[in-house]
């Protein structure tokens, strides 16, 4: 193999499942190792066959469905664990044997109740047996990164005499920190002798966080194999995550100087598919695959990512299965931002003047809420449609009551040809008393013929949307009027609807303004 060609193991179907909570049945382990073929995934270990009749047939399944990728089964250090795999690896056109033993003293004292001599013998046991029935033979020392260090070339020397053909160092409980693994890795590759006739790969753990900045370190210090799962799946804290990996080595290869062989594009919806099948949902700040990883909100971002991508983004969205990178709009956008998603949506803003207004109504709206929406964005652009002076009525405040069993009340202030005015009264519901409020203060004749709510967007602090159409005089005007608060957008509609009636009226008989 090249020295520029990093391989990539995916362990999503085996130490993945092994993420407490996380099982998958055999159809969904197909489908997900058809998707990672699909990735240009290099070797699939598609789980351990002796643990379970079900373990078993998932593996088999997958090396039937599979013919892309190498599919691999895990195995114990003995005879019966291997014979499963070789059993279901079988109609793989490339199959692989992985198997392990323990190698640090903590584990060979206390879990395996072996000398270390024992543990020699059974290792190389183990890989001459797998090698009957497969070239293709991994070996790894588990518990590797706690484990001595002559201890450990003395068992790899043998193993790969014995037919290893990987040699995969696992940091199994995630102690190791980036410079001292790779320093491991490089002194393993200098010190045996024969470590030229195996790939060095590495499997690390997430116990401190550090799991795929050293699988990274190992890689500068010549691993070529790389054990990783989607989202980072994986015993306790999970494994390395096989898209941060991928990502780092490809955007920093001015560093490592090798790539994998990775459709980078497939990244976001494998991990997508992950997610939906085991139910763990990646969080949102989460590199690559989480939903902020592309996404702007700051204003001086927005406004740099407008100007050019690269100011802050180092890698490009659709590079790694996003349809795009995203800027969110929020109470920490800017101008610029905000107009270019104005333009996007096709509402022109003709004058400064004209986008500090519906600025001015973007940020009180995005003080209230999380996300402002493009549909949010349509409503405010809606209501600066209406000039500030053509607005005769305009709400300055409400108040209501409800309390069951008691009937609604409301009282509305609002500013009438600039001068303020109060009124209160009682209704059927809280709109009905808002309406019979704003009535008192008008003097309204206009009869209600549709009330209509929407939510703009999802979630509780969502925009609500009120239409309204009110009838005077055989003719119908419609007014607007959106809110987080549903009272509030209720009002508005109904004062927007009052203020068309009065300036139609006035353009038509400039000497009445009854409404
Ligand atoms: C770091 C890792 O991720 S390792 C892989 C972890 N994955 C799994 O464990 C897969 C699911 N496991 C299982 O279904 C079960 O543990 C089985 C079927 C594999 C074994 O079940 P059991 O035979 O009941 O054994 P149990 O799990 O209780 O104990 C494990 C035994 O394997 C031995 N063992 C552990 N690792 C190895 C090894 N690499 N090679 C040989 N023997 C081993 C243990 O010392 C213990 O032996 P003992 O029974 O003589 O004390
Ligand atoms: C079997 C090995 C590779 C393992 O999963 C570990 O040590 O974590």
């Amino acid at each position: 193999m090249s020295d520029d060609r990093l391989i990539v193991f995916d362990t999503t179907l085996r130490d993945g499942e092994q993420s407490p909570g996380c099982s998958m049945t055999l159809e969904e382990k197909v489908r997900i190792a058809k998707m990672l073929e699909k990735m240009r995934v290099d070797v699939i270990e598609a789980g351990f066959p002796a643990a379970s009749p079900g373990d078993f047939a998932s593996v088999q399944a997958v090396a039937k469905a599979v013919q892309g990728s190498t599919i691999c089964g895990l195995a114990r250090a003995m005879e019966r664990d291997i014979e499963r795999v070789a059993e279901a690896i079988k109609p793989a056109a490339s199959g692989r044997i992985h198997t392990f033993l323990a190698t640090s003293p903590i584990h060979m004292r206390d879990k395996l109740r072996m000398e270390p001599d024992q543990v020699v013998e059974q290792a190389v046991k183990a890989v001459k047996y797998a090698r009957q029935f497969t070239d293709n033979v991994e070996f790894s020392p588990e518990d590797a990164g706690r484990s001595e260090f002559d201890f450990l070339c003395r068992v790899i020397e043998k193993v790969i005499d014995a037919g290893a053909t990987t040699i995969n160092i696992p940091d199994t409980v995630g102690y190791t920190i980036p410079f001292q693994f790779g320093d491991l890795i490089a002194r393993l590759i200098d010190n045996i002798p024969n470590s030229d006739k195996a790939v060095f790969s590495v499997h690390c753990h997430n116990d401190l966080g550090l799991a795929v900045s050293n699988s990274l370190a190992a890689v500068l210090s010549g691993a070529r194999q790389v054990e990783c799962t989607i989202n980072g799946l994986g015993e306790r804290a999970g494994n390395a995550a096989l898209e941060e990996v991928v990502m780092a080595v490809r955007t920093r290869n001015d560093v490592f100087n090798c790539d994998t062989n990775i459709d980078s594009t497939l990244i976001v919806p494998t991990s997508r598919l992950v997610s939906s099948v085991t139910g763990f949902m990646v969080q949102p700040n989460k590199a690559i695959v989480g939903a902020n990883a592309f996404a702007h909100e700051s204003g001086i971002h927005q406004d740099g990512v407008l100007k050019s991508r690269e100011t802050y983004e180092i890698m490009r969205a659709q590079d790694v299965g996003w349809s795009d990178n995203k800027i969110v709009l929020g109470k920490h956008s800017g101008r610029n931002a905000l107009k270019s998603r104005l333009s996007e949506l096709g509402i022109d803003v003709e004058s400064e003047a004209e986008l500090n207004e519906i600025f001015a109504r973007f940020k009180d709206l995005a003080d209230l809420k999380h996300e402002v929406f493009d549909e949010d964005l349509r409503v405010i652009a809606n209501e600066s449609q209406l000039e500030p002076d053509q607005a005769r009525f305009v709400l300055i405040s409400s108040h209501v009551c409800s309390e069951t069993g008691e009937t609604p009340e409301a009282t509305l202030t609002l500013s009438v040809d600039g001068e303020e005015k109060q009124g209160k009264a009682s209704g059927d519901g809280i709109v009905d008393a808002v309406y019979s409020a704003i009535k008192s203060i008008t003097g309204s004749s206009a009869t209600l013929e549709l009330y209509s709510v929407n939510a703009v967007t999802q979630g509780t602090d969502s925009q609500g949307e009120v239409t309204v159409r009110l009838e005077k005089d055989g003719r119908l005007f419609y007014g607007n009027g959106a809110h987080t608060d549903i009272i509030v957008a209720s009002a508005k509609a109904y004062i927007d609807a009052l203020n068309k009636i009065a300036n139609q009226v006035e353009r038509e008989h400039p000497q009445m303004s009854g409404v």
